[in-house]
């Protein structure tokens, strides 16, 4: 494994932040830390930079225990927020600041921020002054700044959050373009779960300083392990046993919770559906998403999602189908409260 963490915890004061934490991540990985504000990522990050000490634990890269490395020796990149760039200087001479600290010759410095600008696509931006940059294009800097000195591992800490939708949408592909052509092990801070989703191999949520899943995003979506993360990670609608009845059958147990997934619930009927009588309270228009907002029959408020088919029809509809394979079944006592 090329980065292993183990048994890490931390405290601040008699606060555990970081509790028992263990994962691995493979060269080339990109992995993402997603979590609720305050839950420990940015620390768990820290932690493996060298920038805080933890009380118990191990932290291997690269078959070597980093734990009594200083950070500058551990040759891991950081990126952050902000971007923490030199505002007089120009593109080419903010990338080569570290080269020029590890006294490069001059000829390998310009070939090496010659490549990186290229990756990053910002090669006719290398003589501007950083301050005649946009927010993208400077983060595109700092990630430069970053790579060039070939870490063995990248860190980012919400690099993208201080940009406007759009943008960081665009940041969020060209990252993961990057990461993959140059092969680098990348881990990412976030609490945008969309983001998580779009530029992850796998993700690691935490709550109250543990990991409580780590999955491909996919997995993480479709088999939430904890009604935790079936509530965090996009939307859903909640029942108990009793809100669903399964005709001819008694299968739905009093100590789960169930979830469906708007985009899992059908208008028309189909074989072995849960039928559900509802009203339709309203339908809102999300771009490429139309989204139905019923009330059922007693009283619970549910949400479907289809494809936007740009009618603007007025639609009468009376009656909504579950499938069974759509229902996620969890455990009542696996609910974790943040
Ligand atoms: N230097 C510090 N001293 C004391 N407590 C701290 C320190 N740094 C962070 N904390 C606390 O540790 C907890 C975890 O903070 P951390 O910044 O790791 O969370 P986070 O998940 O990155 O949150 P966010 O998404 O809001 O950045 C918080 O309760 C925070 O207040």
């Amino acid at each position: 494994m090329y980065l292993t963490v183990k048994n890490l915890t931390l405290y601040f004061g008699n606060k555990k932040i970081l509790d028992s934490i263990d994962f691995h991540v493979q060269k080339g990985e990109i992995v993402t830390l997603l979590g609720p504000s305050g839950c420990g990522k940015s620390t768990l990050l820290r932690t493996i930079a060298g920038l805080e000490k933890q009380e118990k634990g191990k932290i291997l890269l690269d078959g070597e225990e980093i734990d009594s490395i200083p950070t500058k020796y551990r040759n891991i990149g950081f990126v952050f927020q902000q971007y923490a760039l030199f505002p007089n200087m120009t593109v080419f001479e903010n990338i080569a600041f570290g080269l020029r600290v590890k006294k490069l010759s001059e000829k390998e410095i310009g070939d090496k921020v010659d490549n990186i600008l290229e990756i990053v696509q910002l090669k006719e931006f290398s003589n501007r002054n950083i301050q005649t940059l946009s927010g993208g294009q400077q983060q595109r800097v700092a990630l430069a700044r970053s790579l060039v000195t070939e870490p063995k591992i990248l860190l980012l800490d919400e690099p993208l959050s201080a940009l406007d939708a759009k943008i960081r949408k665009q940041l969020q592909t060209d990252l993961r373009r990057i990461q993959k052509k140059l092969n680098i092990t990348m881990i990412f801070v976030t609490h945008d779960q969309e983001e998580a989703m779009a530029i992850s191999d796998r993700i690691f949520v935490l709550n109250k300083g543990k990991i409580i899943q780590s999955s491909t995003p996919n997995e993480l979506y479709a088999y939430p392990k904890s009604n935790f993360i079936a509530e965090f990670i996009g939307s859903f609608n909640r029942f108990n046993s009793s809100e669903l009845e399964i005709n001819n059958s008694n299968s739905l147990k009093e100590e789960y919770i169930y979830y469906v997934r708007p985009e899992m619930i059908e208008l028309e009927k189909s074989e072995n559906s849960i039928e559900i009588n509802v009203e339709l309270e309203k339908v809102i228009i999300l771009g490429a998403i139309k989204r139905y907002i019923f009330k059922s029959e007693k009283g619970k408020s549910l949400i479907v999602d289809k494809i936007n088919n740009y009618s603007n029809k007025e639609e009468k509809i009376d009656k909504i189908y579950i499938s069974k394979d759509s229902i996620i079944s969890i455990p009542k006592e696996k609910r974790l409260v943040s």
